[in-house]
């Protein structure tokens, strides 16, 4: 099922994760719309990451729901969840040291059913697909380099090129700027200015200038709740948003 740009395509309802006495994210709702670029912002331990983990299954939810167009995504294992279109980038880059930018893409692009070892030993059948995704996020010149030696930002670059390969339709970003110098980061805002239109992007970050220059929308959490939801100009004049993490 296909989504009009702009309407619902993932839909959090009243979600609610404890752990034991610790209630991590409280009654939170928000959606993300089609196309758009979503910041979600907050101090730290506001419940950003457990808000992702809820959506990519990783952790279950005490209650509440989770809506990816028709499909109710609670209780679904993660591989379930990543398979319908929700590919996320972790806060620490996942790769394998020695293999090639161009392997990880292969991996990356290959049918589910497919093992590891047996796409590892066999050569790319769509290396047009491969030299796509690799331009987009900037690794042509790098594609028969083994992940080890790329520098910290490409290594950030190929695993949001992994999860293009994954055929997503929406991206959780999780502090993708992480550890990035000043370079990394504006290539990391063309990587992701590209993406605008052609997935559903969600994306923690702290660097808020990034945030608000990259973002259509934002939502605010504060101690596991919804502060506010707005477009950038709302939420910088919002005077609790100013009052609570913007310091003023
Ligand atoms: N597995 C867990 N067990 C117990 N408490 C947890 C667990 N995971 C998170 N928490 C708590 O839930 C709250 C929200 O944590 P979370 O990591 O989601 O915040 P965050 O907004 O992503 O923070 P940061 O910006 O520091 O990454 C924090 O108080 C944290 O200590």
């Amino acid at each position: 099922m296909s989504v009009e740009r702009g309407e619902p395509v993932l839909s959090i309802e009243g979600l609610t994760k404890k752990f034991d006495s610790v209630v991590a994210v409280e009654d939170v709702s928000f959606e993300l719309r089609a196309g758009e670029i979503h910041g979600l912002i907050g101090p730290n331990g506001a419940g950003k990451t457990t808000t992702v983990n809820l959506v990519t299954g990783e952790l279950e939810p005490t209650s509440g729901s989770v809506r990816f167009k028709d499909d109710d995504l609670v209780g679904r294992p993660p591989s379930d969840i990543a398979r319908l279109g929700i590919g996320r980038s972790f806060q620490v880059v996942q790769y394998f040291p020695e293999m090639t930018v161009r392997k990880h893409l292969h991996l990356a692009i290959r049918d589910p059913s497919k093992t590891v070892r047996s796409v590892v030993d066999a050569d790319p059948e769509d290396t047009a697909r491969i030299e796509e995704i690799a331009e987009r996020v900037h690794l042509s010149e790098r594609l028969d380099t083994v992940a080890k030696n790329l520098s910290h930002g490409e290594k950030r670059f190929l695993d949001i090129g992994v999860v293009l390969g994954m055929d997503s339709e929406v991206i959780l970003f999780d502090e993708p700027a992480a550890g990035l110098n000043t370079s990394e980061t504006e290539e990391l805002e063309e990587i992701i200015e590209d993406l605008r239109g052609d997935y559903t992007i969600l994306i923690i970050e702290h660097d808020i200038d990034l945030v608000r220059r990259i973002t259509d929308r934002i939502t605010v959490l504060h101690n596991g709740s919804v502060l506010a939801t707005g477009t950038p100009e709302e939420i910088v004049s919002n005077e609790d948003v100013k009052e609570v993490y913007l310091g003023e």
